[in-house]
């Protein structure tokens, strides 16, 4: 057994360079399930990011009875589901799916090419309670017929009669409206699906199926009808770039003061945390694609108000790092956590390294600022990992950041992508 993976980071140099943007987690995974729905063809996926959950989505895919092959210099995976039509193989097993969200992408494919789906477990990162109603009640209205084995711990699809129907999200769900949306796309008849989300990973998908050949209109108003298509084929697509890593690159630039160029960062996919940012005065030129990030770290960043919200607003995602930067602004900033119940967990962890941060429920008070200094850390999630890590870029002394396999769920290669632009950050360990 290897040694446990971690982030090693000393403090104390500013960003300079290029940073290259990765494909984005939360497009590719739903895409690998989309995929899937192809009966005939070679799928070929493009910019996708070497990270832990598409390992765990491949094997899936694998799993359940496709040809997979992960060109990983290439950052291209080639998928022949032509032979998924197995329903003894339909089966989502807990020692995978409970180890990153998107394995719930995989109902749907598995709906329409076997009739049924087993799911024995779905992970994601752990922050707080994350229900799966809209996808399971979602299905149903299109003629699934979902049940609970409590005892197992399973829920069973059965799903032989799919047909269109009236759908419609509590709140703008984005796996759900991605699950819906791929459960539709097949299913005879017409989809409404109402209060959908807005996410440019959605749209990204939108995009994808609609190459397929599915029939898709009114992505990103929030209202998608959807035409069922007999079948689907399979297609080319390049991965949009991820907004997340690229927020999380900003942020550290913001952290540590320097200048960076971001490729293929899109100010328009930030939404709202561009403005936050600006205003604790991070410096932003896009240049076709090409995002550049600038700080002056001779002028104090300014404290900020923050509340998460489905996109266009502040993206939960960039919680995490936005907290650790707060924890350097001269004076007080306010963090609204509206869209998790337990995402919290970094405050601990920075008041380890000299913060002050108080939280109650879903809100937090950070008392800035905060000469930080290095000490061993949880990553409690993928992105409390990041932000510690970029917490310890600004700290005194030496930061340990683990477990490590919760950064490289979602960001690729980044102790070396940071390194490249002068951060002293190394990746120890050997799995
Ligand atoms: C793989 C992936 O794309 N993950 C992203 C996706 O997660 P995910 O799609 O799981 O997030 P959702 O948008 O579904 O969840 C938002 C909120 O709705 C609740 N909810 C959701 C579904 C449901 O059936 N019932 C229910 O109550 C959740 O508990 C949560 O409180 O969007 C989140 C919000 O932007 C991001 O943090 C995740 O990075
Ligand atoms: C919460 C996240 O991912 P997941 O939904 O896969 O747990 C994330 O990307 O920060």
């Amino acid at each position: 057994m290897g040694q446990e993976v971690r982030y090693r980071v000393r403090g104390g140099r500013p960003l300079s360079g290029t940073a290259f943007i990765q494909g984005a987690k939360n497009a590719v995974l739903p895409m690998i399930g989309a995929a899937l729905l192809a009966a005939k063809g070679r799928t070929v996926l493009r910019n996708v990011p070497v990270i832990e959950d598409v390992y765990r989505a491949l094997e899936l895919a694998d799993h359940v009875g496709a040809k997979v092959e992960f060109h990983e210099a290439e950052r291209t995976v080639v998928i022949d589901a032509s032979r998924l039509n197995d329903p003894e193989r339909a089966v989502l097993p807990a020692e995978i799916a409970a180890r990153f969200r998107g394995s719930v992408l995989f109902v749907p494919a598995l709906m329409h090419r076997t009739g049924r789906a087993r799911i024995e477990g779905v992970g994601g990162c752990n922050l707080g309670s994350r229900n799966l109603d809209f996808h399971y009640r979602g299905f149903a209205r299109l003629g699934a017929e979902v049940t609970e084995d409590p005892e197992r711990n399973h829920i069973n699809v059965e799903a032989s009669n799919l047909r269109g129907g009236r759908l419609y999200l509590d709140t703008p769900s984005h796996t759900g409206t991605e699950n819906l949306l791929m459960a539709a796309v097949l299913a005879p008849g017409t989809t409404v699906i109402e209060h959908a989300a807005l996410e440019p990973e959605v749209i990204d998908v939108i995009n994808f199926l609609s190459a397929m050949g599915a029939k898709i209109s009114g992505g990103g108003t929030g209202l998608i009808t959807v035409e069922g298509v007999e079948e689907l084929t399979a297609v080319e697509h390049t991965i949009m770039s991820d907004r997340i890593d690229a927020g999380v690159f900003a942020m550290t630039v913001a952290a540590t003061g320097g200048e960076v160029s971001l490729v293929g960062a899109h100010l328009d996919h930030l939404g709202v945390a561009r403005w936050k940012l600006e205003q604790m005065g991070v410096g932003f030129s896009q240049e076709g694609a090409v995002l550049h990030v600038q700080r002056d770290p001779s002028v104090p960043l300014r404290p900020i108000n923050a509340v998460t919200s489905p996109f266009p607003g502040f993206a939960t995602d960039l919680q995490s790092p936005l907290m650790a930067l707060a924890t350097l602004a001269d004076g007080e900033s306010y963090i609204h956590e509206a869209i998790y119940d337990g995402r919290f967990a970094l405050a601990d962890e920075l008041n380890k390294m000299g913060a002050k941060i108080e939280v109650e429920g879903t809100r937090a008070i950070v008392h800035g600022p905060t000469n930080l200094r290095g000490a061993e850390v949880i990553a409690h999630d993928l992105r409390t990992g990041a932000a510690l890590v970029l917490a310890g870029l600004v700290a005194e002394g030496e930061t340990i950041v683990a477990p490590g396999y919760l950064v490289d769920r979602g960001h690729t290669q980044f102790a070396t992508r940071l390194a490249a632009l002068g951060a002293d950050v190394e990746r120890l360990g050997d799995s």
